[in-house]
């Protein structure tokens, strides 16, 4: 079998290459290129994805000569601007806070780099990368089922919720039986250069605004009764549950996001008790490991990759959309970001919240 791994130079992808290459597979690796290199360059420069990347590219490549495999870097420049960029200015414009990693994963990493290098030419079964997740095919229901990594910390099955089912069929990821400290002991013991690399972080390490080059808007921050306590520059700015740099002087609590609403250019803000909420709605729902159901299920619910999965019930709704109903008040629902729904440790799908 030949195998494309995606290799960001990091010690994950480049343990994933070795261990399938230690198989017998014949092993490719590419890197994707998506830094626009007319965006200014983050002032401290660490592990995040989006970034100025010629040392990423140069060491993925002296990772795939050490390990001894063939190497392309792919060009999704393109893609990653008109679909994830396009995107995240979108969501921000609209109050709205995105997860570009969601988008890119779906749309870039395991949709155009794997596509665009086919187009070149280089030939593969699979495609592989070093995520912290399972992929489990179900003999009953022919459908291939996401899983949570067997390393429950490092599990990274909320960023890749919206794989369809083609996508999964196609994929292997090696590292989702490993624990983070066996890949790095592993990585070690086979001397692999990026054994000791630090794990990305974000997905841009510099200021958002350099990617989202809105003119400022100025407007107003008001309380719950629609009194004015302060003002902003545009409510991108601003984040469901940000306390921080909310700039309310005098008030006798804790004052903190609690709504932005961009058809007045009002950001809403309240205390602690205020962001907590039962119910959410999402839409452009991805069904992976079961159909979708028709019946409201049980489910293990994530709002955001730092949330533990929390216990409600999911009522589908018509037009592909969902509502969740939490047994427990959640902190900062937020407009943009991801619910993904779990049973255990299989992804029944997710969405977009509302
Ligand atoms: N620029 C890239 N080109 C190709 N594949 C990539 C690139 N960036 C990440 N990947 C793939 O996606 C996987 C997950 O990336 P992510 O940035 O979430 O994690 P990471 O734990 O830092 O991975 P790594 O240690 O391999 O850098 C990587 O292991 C790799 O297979």
């Amino acid at each position: 079998m030949k195998i494309l791994v995606g290799l960001s130079g990091g010690v994950d992808s480049s343990l994933t290459a070795a261990l399938l290459k230690d198989k017998g597979y014949e092993v490719t690796g590419a890197t994707m290129s998506i830094w626009d290199p007319s965006l200014p360059t983050p002032a401290t420069p660490n592990n995040a994805c989006l970034g100025p990347e010629e040392e990423d590219i140069k060491t993925a490549s002296a990772v795939a000569k050490e390990i001894g495999i063939g190497f392309h870097v792919i060009d999704c420049r393109e893609e990653y601007k008109k679909i994830v960029i396009e995107n995240f200015k979108d969501e921000y414009k609209k109050g709205r806070t995105p997860n570009p990693c969601i988008w890119c994963n779906s749309f870039i990493k395991f949709g155009a780099l794997p596509a665009s290098a086919k187009k070149q030419g280089v030939i593969f079964d699979k495609f592989a990368t070093g995520h912290y997740a399972r992929i489990i095919f179900n003999e009953e229901t022919g459908r291939y089922q996401l899983r949570k990594a067997l390393d429950e910390a490092k599990d990274q099955t909320y960023f890749l919720y919206r794989l369809t089912q083609k996508q999964l069929s196609e994929t292997l990821f090696p590292l989702g039986e490993y624990t983070k400290k066996q890949v790095r002991a592993l990585a070690k013991e086979k001397n692999l250069l990026a054994a000791e690399k630090a794990d990305s972080q974000d997905f841009y390490c510099g200021d958002y605004n350099d990617i989202l080059q809105f003119s400022a808007q100025p407007g107003s921050i008001v309380d719950k009764e629609g009194n004015v306590l302060g003002k902003h520059d545009g409510i991108w700015n601003y984040t469901i549950g940000k306390r921080k740099g909310v700039g309310i002087s005098g008030a006798k609590e804790p004052m903190y996001v609690i709504e932005l609403l961009p058809k007045q250019n009002l950001v809403v803000v309240g205390t602690k008790k205020d962001l907590y909420k039962d119910v959410l709605t999402a839409s452009e729902i991805n069904w992976g490991s079961v159909e979708e159901p028709k019946e409201p299920v049980k489910v293990q619910a994530k709002i955001r990759q730092m949330h533990t999965p929390s216990n409600a019930t999911l009522t589908p709704l018509p037009g592909n959309r969902a509502e969740v109903k939490f047994d427990e008040p959640q902190m900062s629902i937020t407009a943009g970001q991801s619910v993904v729904f779990y049973q255990g440790d299989i992804v029944l799908g997710g969405g977009i919240i509302d």
